[in-house]
């Protein structure tokens, strides 16, 4: 039971948090005088002084080295913090480039779709809030598409490397210099993998750290980012991690007629990002505060919602659920949960502690306070997963057009780029530049399984070159749009 907060006055709320969130001070460092001027009073200069003076050496010693040494074990017992160094997301060839209009007539002249299919398909395409500039490999340009191994292996290799080269050239460091690499693609997986081909063309080194992830979906990503924090926090101080994230478009390539199988087709799209981590903070720009994985795949509905699989005719194909949108809602519920008790500030979970007490324990029809987490993040990255998706977690999380923005601006420029698109996000953000340093980022991934994962960023150092070299060095001057759906539909 998501609702609205419930409406303290707007003078009185910036208090009331002032407050709560400063209790130390507000509280306890009055009383902590009070108590030491109380008590100076009572014993008089005279007294205070012959106390000091009767202090030996080895209190003072024991005073000042405790707290110095359990301080430094706390430190070298801490996992070490790590940092992203920079990140590149691909901005495909124009070659690749489909309109809505180029999609509809494709999908009008596809030997396999009736005319209640064909209907369908362009009211989705209309519908889905992606724009005319989206890409999709040429093999998607034929009718109909006509996707081979090799043609899904040269889509990962256009994708793969304009993103990192563009990376290595923006950080200026040298293939040899990585030390662990994991790659995530969740549908498209050939031998060697994905890890092998970048370790190939980069010439990386024979002792590096490998992993790739696959079939975990569009939230993978942040898996990803995770195996990529313990991975370095097991390696030497300092060490370099490359971490890719893509999704192979030919999983929408479907001959059959199940309208949720042919619904991918008018969302999915080319699309990923390399991002470079490290334990050194020298050329830091975020740092990864949290990652927090929620995954309901112990319920049949949730585990049903998205899957490859054959149609009754034996075609295969990515399959969506029209139940999509309320599974990610009660995983995106877990996550926030956990999510809210780490980054809330006091003020909100007290505010929701006391409507949770009214509703639960008092029986008051009172609605459960929904926390405030523009409280705690400045920007939001959510999966562009499609227009459905980033409206529900907008009315759940009570955000406002401008916190997804981002989201629904990186869906119509590139489409639903799977894994990557968080990086889209964050690459727009920076782009209109809204980033400053200390702001905190939430990037929500949502995907199969069902999984919805979440990773927090604090900003370090702002991009100093802004658009130049991103995505949206030719179209960001375009966005924000109004009123997406309209517009295309
Ligand atoms: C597709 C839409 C843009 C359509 O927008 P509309 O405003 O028209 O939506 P709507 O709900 O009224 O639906 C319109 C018509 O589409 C049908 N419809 C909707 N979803 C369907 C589905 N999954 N399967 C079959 N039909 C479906 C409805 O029944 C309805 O049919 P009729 O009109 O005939 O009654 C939206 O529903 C949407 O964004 N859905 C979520 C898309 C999604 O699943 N994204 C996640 C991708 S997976 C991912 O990102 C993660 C991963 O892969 O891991």
């Amino acid at each position: 039971t998501m609702a609205s907060p419930p409406h303290l006055n707007k003078h009185l709320k910036p208090l009331f948090q002032l407050v709560v969130n400063n209790l130390l001070v507000f509280v306890a460092a009055p009383l902590t005088a009070t108590m030491v001027l109380h008590k100076a009073a009572q014993l008089g200069p005279e007294e205070i002084l012959s106390r000091l003076h009767g202090l030996r050496q080895v209190h003072v010693l024991l005073v000042v080295f405790l707290p110095l040494s359990l301080a430094t074990l706390y430190l070298m017992s801490r996992p070490r913090s790590v940092y992203l160094i920079h990140y590149a997301c691909c901005r495909p060839k124009s070659n690749c480039r489909v309109s809505i209009g180029s999609s509809v007539e494709n999908v009008r002249l596809s030997p396999y779709l009736d005319d209640g299919g064909v209907d369908f398909m362009t009211r989705m395409l209309k519908r889905s809030g992606l724009g005319d500039q989206t890409y999709l490999h040429p093999s998607f340009h034929y009718i109909p598409p006509r996707c081979s191994l090799s043609d899904g292996r040269d889509e990962a290799e256009q994708v793969i490397f304009a993103a990192v080269d563009d990376l290595f050239a923006k950080t200026c460091i040298s293939p040899g210099a990585i030390d662990i690499l994991v790659t995530n693609c969740s549908g498209f997986n050939p031998t060697p993998s994905l890890a092998d081909i970048v370790v190939n063309k980069y010439k990386l080194r024979a002792d590096i750290r490998s992993v790739h992830i696959s079939g975990m979906g569009c939230s993978a990503g942040v898996i990803s980012l995770e195996v990529v924090r313990n991975l370095l926090q097991a390696a030497p101080q300092g060490a370099c991690a490359l971490m890719v994230s893509t999704e192979g478009t030919s999983i929408i390539n479907y001959a059959g007629k199940n309208r949720g199988m042919l619904l991918p087709y008018a969302l999915f799209r080319m699309g990923a990002a390399a991002v470079l981590l490290s334990t050194s903070k020298s050329m830091a720009r975020f740092r990864l505060m949290h990652i927090v994985r929620t995954l309901t795949a112990a319920h049949d509905r949730a585990y049903m919602c998205i899957s490859m699989k054959e149609d009754h005719e034996g075609e295969t194909g990515a399959y969506l659920s029209k139940d999509l949108v309320s599974v990610a809602g009660e995983a995106l519920k877990a996550n926030i949960k956990e999510v809210g008790s780490l980054v809330l500030p006091r003020s909100e979970k007290l505010l929701f502690a006391i409507s949770f007490i009214a509703r639960k324990v008092l029986r008051r029809k009172i609605k459960l306070y929904v926390p405030d987490f523009r409280t705690a993040f400045q920007h939001f990255c959510i999966h562009s997963g499609g227009r459905a998706v980033i409206d529900a977690v907008q009315s759940s999380l009570s955000l406002s057009d401008r916190d997804v923005e981002p989201s629904r601006m990186t869906l119509h420029r590139f489409g639903n780029t799977s894994s990557s698109s968080l990086w889209y996000e964050l690459a727009y953000i920076e782009a209109k530049r809204r980033m400053r340093k200390g702001h905190r980022v939430w990037m929500i991934g949502f995907g199969s399984g069902f999984k919805c994962n979440s990773a927090v960023w604090q900003c370090i150092r702002p991009a100093n070159n802004t658009a130049a070299g991103t995505p949206w060095a030719d179209s960001i001057h375009l966005y924000p749009l109004n009123n997406i759906s309209e517009e295309t539909g």
